[in-house]
């Protein structure tokens, strides 16, 4: 079969993926690390689409601040408090209270609720020389501007990196925040080359190996606040059952937009919230599995 690339991408589909085999569960730990003092939210979302794709255990790790609420919030999860700085954000000296976990975890997503880039790119430049060998690490938001920046940041972890921009955080990925991202195939393929990384955007799924994929199954419902932060977690959570990134990024993608399709008929395109997608998340996995 001729690899998929930029001029013909793979159509991203339920057929295709019952052809891969469904991603099965394992005894994965996954690691958020993110909730920065005005975005505690956001781990909340990528850490239950985490538990709904199969990871086991969820730790999640916000600032101090937060974190009890969190906890009673997601009562699934092991909660870790995190030295905020004045601003707000996660300390770049999270680092110290983040080693141990980091070397523990099955898969590592950094970035939802992180809010400062430089904080985040001290954070990266300290943590990711310490995430285990092999364990895959998704990045998302201000994870992505910071690489964005600073792209030798994310050296350590290079070849088991896994992107979830949005078409903001493309362009600071492509070194051009000023241009907005217009061909998202293009852009993924350019993302997935210059950070060796595989990259989730808008539906393309590209890996640095030039191979891409497309999923037409999406709609604007899903450009709803938090969307991203879920679909971090779902990748976060296949990841962690050790299915192979670029398939974790393909499934995710699909069992996301996939949910967005179900909720249609109670939300309609304009009334979807990210949190709604997390309870469709297991029904689309059914059906996916049960073909
Ligand atoms: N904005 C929202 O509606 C929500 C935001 N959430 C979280 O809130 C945080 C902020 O998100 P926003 O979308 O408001 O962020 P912004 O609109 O400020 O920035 C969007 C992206 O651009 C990049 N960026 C911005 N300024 C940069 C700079 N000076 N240098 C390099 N890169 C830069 C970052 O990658 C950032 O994620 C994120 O951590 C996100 O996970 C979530 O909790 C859900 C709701
Ligand atoms: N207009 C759209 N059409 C199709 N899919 C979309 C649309 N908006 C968002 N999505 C899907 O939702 C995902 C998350 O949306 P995104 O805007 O990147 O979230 P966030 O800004 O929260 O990071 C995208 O990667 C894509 O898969």
């Amino acid at each position: 079969m001729p690899k998929p690339n930029r001029s013909d991408p793979t159509p991203i589909t339920s057929a295709l993926l019952r052809e891969w085999g469904p991603p099965g569960t394992g005894n994965g730990t996954v690691l958020v690390v993110g909730g920065a003092r005005r975005a505690p939210g956001a781990v909340l979302l990528s850490g239950i689409a985490a538990l709904r794709t199969g990871a086991v255990t969820l730790q999640l790790a916000v600032v101090e601040r937060h974190a009890s609420a969190l906890g009673l919030a997601v009562p699934e999860a092991l909660v870790v408090g995190l030295p905020e700085a004045d601003s707000g954000a996660v300390s770049r000296d999270a680092a110290d209270v983040l080693a141990d976990l980091v070397a523990d975890a099955d898969a590592v997503v950094l970035g939802p609720g992180l809010t400062d880039v430089d904080e985040t790119g001290a954070l990266l430049e300290k943590l990711l020389p310490l995430v285990a060998e092999d364990t895959p690490v998704v990045l998302d938001a201000f994870a992505l501007g910071a690489i964005g920046t600073h792209p030798e940041l994310a050296e350590p972890v290079h070849g088991r990196l896994l992107l979830t921009p949005n078409t903001v955080e493309a362009a600071y990925l492509l070194g051009r925040p000023e241009d907005p991202v217009e061909d998202f195939v293009d852009a993924a393929v350019e993302i997935a080359e210059r950070h060796r990384a595989v990259v989730s955007l808008m539906g393309v799924v590209a890996d640095p190996g030039g191979q891409v994929w497309r999923d037409a199954t999406g709609h604007v419902g899903l450009a709803t606040s938090g969307s991203g932060d879920v679909l971090a977690g779902l990748v976060g959570g296949l990841l962690a059952c050790a299915v192979d990134p670029a398939r974790a990024a393909c499934w995710a993608g699909h069992a996301h937009a996939m949910a967005g399709q179900r909720l249609v008929p109670r939300t309609g395109l304009t009334g979807m919230l990210a949190r709604e997608l997390l309870d469709e998340v297991p029904l689309v996995l059914v059906e996916l599995r049960m073909g």
